[in-house]
């Protein structure tokens, strides 16, 4: 049993993972939304790791952006393939390989007749999700391992909670926070890591390594994580713990 994250005991860097971590999950993923709480908290957060906080997440920039939007955080999205390092700084994006092209057009026709199954393509990765469909996740499995040959080497298939993706070897959530951890204001500090899911078990053992924090939300197996958390609202209510100085004043007292 691994048991509840205490308060690092030094200045920390915050690594945050979205979806089923800070947002509780939506049957699609157009479906999430973030409400002027949670903004405020990462506001809050920033500023209390002196800047030291990125989001390390599948999901894209561009989507990150629109949900979280006027707030424009470092952020590594489709698990480092995409980055922006600083605030409102500069995005390096990540193109639609061709290949990727064209097993996506071929499995959303396979597909075309359940409704259930989401396809959302994120130029060189695609996700297929069956959160709305889970008795299709076996099919989706073998029709994507059928299509994985036509990639070109490297690429994998990472099946989480609710569906699989498709993602280039370097695509990692650990060597997404590596490179957040060569830069200041993250050097040199204690990272946290907060995830849910089987592609940020990387980024928990790349933590541990580094002596750092690993936590991870609702664990339905084996996890690399040296602490957890049940659910979303719990990991809103550490955050607030470490980052608002009322919270933190009343949880000492
Ligand atoms: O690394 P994360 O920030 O956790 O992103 C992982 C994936 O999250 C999104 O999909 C998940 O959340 C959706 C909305 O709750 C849900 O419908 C889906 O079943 C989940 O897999 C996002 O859509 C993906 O692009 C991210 O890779």
């Amino acid at each position: 049993m691994r048991s509840l994250p205490p308060s690092p005991t030094r200045p920390f860097a915050l690594f945050l993972d979205i979806d089923g971590t800070l947002i509780e999950h939506q049957p699609n993923p157009e479906g999430i939304s973030v409400d002027p709480v949670l903004r405020e908290l990462l506001i809050s957060a920033g500023e209390a790791v002196d800047g030291a906080l990125a989001f390390i997440t599948g999901r894209t920039i561009a989507m990150v952006d629109r949900v979280f939007r006027p707030l424009e955080l470092p952020v590594a999205g489709l698990y480092g393939l995409e980055h922006r390092m600083t605030p409102g700084g500069e995005i390096e994006a990540a193109d639609e390989p061709e290949d990727m092209r064209a097993v996506a057009d071929a499995l959303e026709r396979e597909f075309a007749e359940n409704k259930g199954i989401y396809f959302e393509r994120k130029g060189p990765v695609l996700a297929i999700h069956t959160r709305a469909a889970p008795e299709a996740l076996e099919r989706v499995k073998t029709a994507a391992e059928a299509a994985l040959p036509s990639l070109s080497d490297g690429y994998r298939i990472v099946v989480g909670n609710a569906g699989l993706e498709f993602l280039p070897v370097n695509a990692m959530k650990s060597a997404a926070i590596d490179r957040f951890m060569q830069i200041e204001p993250f050097a040199d500090r204690f990272p946290v890591f907060i995830g849910d899911d089987v592609s940020d078990e990387s980024g928990f053992s790349f933590v541990n390594e580094l002596g750092g924090m690993s936590i991870r939300v609702r664990p339905r197996g084996e996890t690399e994580a040296r602490y957890v958390l049940p659910d979303v609202a719990a990991v809103r209510e550490w955050l607030a713990e470490q980052v608002l100085p009322e919270r933190r004043a009343r949880k000492a007292g």
